[in-house]
């Protein structure tokens, strides 16, 4: 048991996914892992542990934003000894050939806040763990499921003052927006395990298309077969 997840020691696979929405979590669950069990409602922050394709692997919600996935990945690796977390989450594209529904692999997180902050200023570059990464790849190839793969913003805010701010990543190359997988990458790195972000693009700011919250809560099915495939 830690401050934010009642689990008993042993509860929570070493694989596990991590959608920021908690009720993603619940739908994952039910949907793909057999024999599941719920270790986790503080907070209604849903977590379970069950089995996919004969493999352990848990699913748990990390609420919105750097700080918040921070306090659960710290915890999941220090308390449970969780060693390879992978975010399934929603994004906003930033460029014309990156649609909505399409999925993408973070191998870079850009980050405007925290990281400044522990690295005196400085600029720490959060990257995906190349051996989960690698596999990733290999899996969506075998499902025939098409990727990009890039840096991608994990932002501090959803509603920025001004909305065109988003063009100066996008000149540089940066694929979508998102909240969480900079502070992932930087967590996992610490504690010296492995961290992926798989994400979907839910919105985009090119053509201001969007999917509706319940599609949000329920599909990706993509990004999660991906996901599901690294335990
Ligand atoms: O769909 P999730 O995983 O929550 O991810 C994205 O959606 C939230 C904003 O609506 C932020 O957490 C952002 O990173
Ligand atoms: O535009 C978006 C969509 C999902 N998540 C974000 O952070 N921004």
């Amino acid at each position: 048991m830690s401050l934010h997840i009642e689990a008993e020691k042993g509860a929570i696979a070493e694989t596990i996914l991590l959608p920021g929405d908690p009720l993603r979590a619940k739908w994952i669950s039910e949907h793909y892992l057999k024999d599941a069990v719920c270790f986790n409602t503080v907070r209604n922050m849903f977590g379970y542990t069950g089995t996919y394709n004969g493999k352990r692997i848990s699913v748990m919600g990390t609420g919105m934003g750097i700080p918040s996935i921070s306090i659960y990945a710290t915890e999941l690796i220090t308390d449970f000894g969780v060693q390879n977390l992978i975010r399934v989450g929603s994004a906003g594209s930033y460029q014309e050939d990156v649609k909505i529904r399409d999925t993408v692999i973070a191998m870079a997180a850009s980050s405007s806040g925290i990281n400044k902050t522990r690295f005196n200023g400085a600029d720490y570059a959060p990257t995906a763990s190349f051996e989960l990464f690698q596999k990733a790849v290999t899996t969506a190839n075998a499902k025939h499921i098409a990727i990009k793969a890039g840096n991608v913003f994990s932002s501090d805010e959803f509603y920025a003052d001004d909305f065109e701010s988003y063009k100066k990543w996008a000149d540089f190359g940066v694929l979508c927006v998102e909240m969480e997988a900079a502070g992932l990458y930087t967590v996992a790195a610490k504690h010296n395990v492995n961290a992926l972000a798989i994400l979907t693009i839910s919105d985009s700011l090119v053509t201001g298309e969007r999917t509706t919250a319940k599609e949000r809560e329920t599909t990706f099915k993509e990004m999660i077969e991906i996901a599901l495939g690294l335990a």
